[in-house]
């Protein structure tokens, strides 16, 4: 097992109206989803957010942003700064599906890339995920150069990097349902609805007939 495993936890969930993280969906919040579905693929992981008490009780270090409010970028950022690991996989806290099989896929296929892949992020019906990625230590200088600029949007920094990008939607069978799943992600309130219905039908599934 290589690799850091980076839960960005350090937003404001202004849209959800409360933290998305902590959200509860099928007995587990969603941070806890998350680490569950990342500790089998990543050597360690962290939080990244500016509130360590509020998730002292993963156990996980939580590092602070360098630059605060300046959005995603600047938890990617502390984290990358933190790394000794070659590739590290990010993942945002509002994927209430977060999918081992699709970190293992992520992380196996950036093991793999040749030397110059910066990044390796998976595209589902046409959207790349950058939230739900794997990247190259390496990139933090890019990365520090952006922030530095006064750039925020995470596509600003993705844009200037050599991507792999990986269409996940193709995947056979249930691979590619578990990995759009996976990237399903949560902003409003009609999300968190829309999660715990989801999470009913699939454990309804689930059931032996
Ligand atoms: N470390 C860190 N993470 C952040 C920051 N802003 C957002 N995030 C995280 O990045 C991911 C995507 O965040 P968004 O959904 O765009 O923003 P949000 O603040 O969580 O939600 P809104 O306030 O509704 O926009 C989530 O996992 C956030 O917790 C930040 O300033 N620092």
């Amino acid at each position: 097992m290589n690799g850091l495993g980076v839960i960005l936890a350090g937003g404001q969930s202004q849209r959800m109206g409360r933290n998305k993280a902590l959200l509860q969906i099928g007995g587990r919040t969603v941070i806890g989803a998350i680490i569950e579905a990342m500790s089998p693929v990543c050597g360690q992981l962290v939080v990244s957010s500016m509130q360590p008490d509020l998730y002292a009780f993963t156990g996980l270090p939580v590092i602070p942003d360098s630059y605060e409010g300046a959005g995603p970028l600047a938890g990617i950022h502390a984290a990358l700064d933190y790394s000794e690991q070659r590739w590290n996989l990010v993942c945002s806290c509002d994927h209430p599906f977060a999918s081992r099989m699709l970190f293992e896929q992520l992380m196996d296929i950036a093991e793999q890339a040749d030397e110059t892949v910066d990044a390796v992020i998976p595209v589902y019906e046409g959207r790349g995920q950058p939230l739900v990625a794997a990247y190259r230590k390496r990139t933090f200088a890019q990365l520090d150069y952006c922030l530095q600029q006064g750039e925020r949007r995470v596509r600003d920094w993705t844009d200037k990097l050599n991507v792999k990008p990986i269409e996940v939607g193709e995947w056979p069978d249930s691979r590619g349902f578990e990995a759009g799943l996976a990237l399903f992600n949560m902003n409003r309130p009609e999300d968190y609805a829309e999660a715990l219905r989801l999470a009913a039908e699939l454990g309804h599934r689930s059931r032996p007939q």
